[in-house]
């Protein structure tokens, strides 16, 4: 069936995510020749008009194209597009093209995603909760808020527990993240995986640290301790600790992502399917990490297509470690675009058996939410942090 139409739409609502960047979704409508339509979802973060018109371009290759050659019709964008990986608004673009083309294809086929990879290995998806935290500053909000996530079934859950520090951290900087994590673990117990988010921040020297402040605590993985591009710095952290280090959601290709596995840089890959290539990437990067021995956790931090597709990869992949899970966190809209299929119960998600990504699409909602691409607003917190908590409280 050849593509007719392929249509970038911004959603936003007033109610807000839990991150700045999570309060926006940018979906991709795909349309064949016969009427067949398919949902994909690309990242927003700081770039909403850009990866909006990325989409446009990038389309202009896929129109008139067969939907069911999603292989070919990635390798030839790559062989188009020359600054490709380097590119992450055509990378997350031809991702979610990408997506929306193999929702298509389980459609016309009448088979959910995951049986058009080989069957599921489980019907559950065990998830780690994130987004939880808006506001927690002091370690007394963390391990409230850490007690009524693990109340509702989690058995792991995900925090940055370093404020506003940025590039390194001071004694005072690793003692307010030292409470912080020593009072999750106390709320929480021994059989929850506290798993520690970095985002990216930290040089080297700064990282280490914090690891042999943090190692006592058990933490389940230390994501993105360095700056994502600092390959010598994680060469040193891995020389100087023995925590698992997870990182993945900005790699933009298979490629990227082999050098990071082979290499022995990563215990758990967290390849975002949004960002790296879709399904076509996301289903060989599944395997590049098992033939290596690293688990896998797909990101999965921006909206409900995003996370309806990842569970259907997470159905098939045997090294799966956990699903990162907002979907408490959040705002109803997000839920509701999906019919609120894909709630999680006692810390797992049901694998949703509808044709393609799984789940239906809520389609008045879509003209409810419509927006216009316009650029985020820079506040005192970066986009990425979950809200309110980018402060210190000053032990
Ligand atoms: O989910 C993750 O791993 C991210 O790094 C993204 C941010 O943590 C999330 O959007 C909350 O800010
Ligand atoms: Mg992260």
């Amino acid at each position: 069936m050849k593509i007719r139409e392929i249509e970038p739409i911004v959603l936003t609502s007033k109610e807000k995510g839990s991150a700045t960047w999570a309060s926006t979704m940018i979906i991709v409508r795909v349309i064949t020749e016969n009427g067949a339509v398919g949902y994909g979802e690309a990242v927003p973060t700081l770039r909403v008009i850009s990866v909006y018109n990325a989409i446009k371009q990038v389309a202009k290759g896929y129109i008139g194209k067969e939907v069911e050659e999603v292989e070919k019709n990635y390798h030839e964008w790559y062989k188009q597009d020359f600054y490709l990986a380097r590119s992450f608004e055509s990378t997350t673009a031809v991702s979610a093209i990408d997506i929306a083309s193999w929702d298509i294809i389980g459609k016309e086929l009448g088979a959910p995603i995951y049986r058009l990879l080989g069957g599921k290995v489980r019907d559950r998806i065990p998830v780690y909760a994130n987004g939880w935290y808006q506001d927690c500053v002091t370690p007394e909000d963390f391990a409230e808020k850490a007690k009524e996530v693990v109340k509702t079934g989690y058995k792991a859950l995900k925090f940055d527990p370093f404020g506003p520090y940025y590039d390194w951290i001071d004694e005072r900087g690793l003692r307010e993240a030292e409470e912080r994590v020593r009072v999750v673990r106390e709320a929480v117990g021994n059989n929850v995986d506290i798993l520690i988010e970095h985002h990216g921040r930290f040089n080297a020297n700064s990282a280490i640290m914090i690891a042999k402040r943090l190692e006592k605590y058990n933490p389940g993985f230390m994501e993105e301790p360095v700056h994502h591009e600092d390959i010598i710095g994680l060469r040193k952290y891995r020389a100087n600790t023995h925590l698992r280090v997870a990182l993945g959601e900005r790699l933009l290709s298979e490629k990227e992502a082999a050098f990071y596995v082979e290499e022995g840089l990563v215990n758990i890959l967290q390849p975002d399917l949004t960002n790296i290539g879709g399904v076509t990437v996301g289903k060989s990067v599944i395997k590049i990490a098992e033939a290596n021995d690293v688990e896998v956790a797909f990101h999965n931090a921006f909206g409900s297509i995003q996370n309806a597709v990842e569970i259907q990869l997470s159905a098939v992949t045997q090294n799966l470690y956990l699903l990162e899970n907002f979907y408490d966190w959040f705002p109803q809209w997000k839920r509701d675009l999906v019919y609120n299929e894909t709630p999680v119960e006692g810390g797992h998600v049901k694998v949703p058996d509808k044709p393609g990504i799984g789940v239906s699409i809520n389609e008045k909602i879509i003209e409810q939410l419509r927006a216009e691409p316009i650029p985020l607003d820079i506040i005192e917190e970066p986009v990425w942090v979950v809200k309110g908590t980018w402060k210190n409280y000053g032990v």
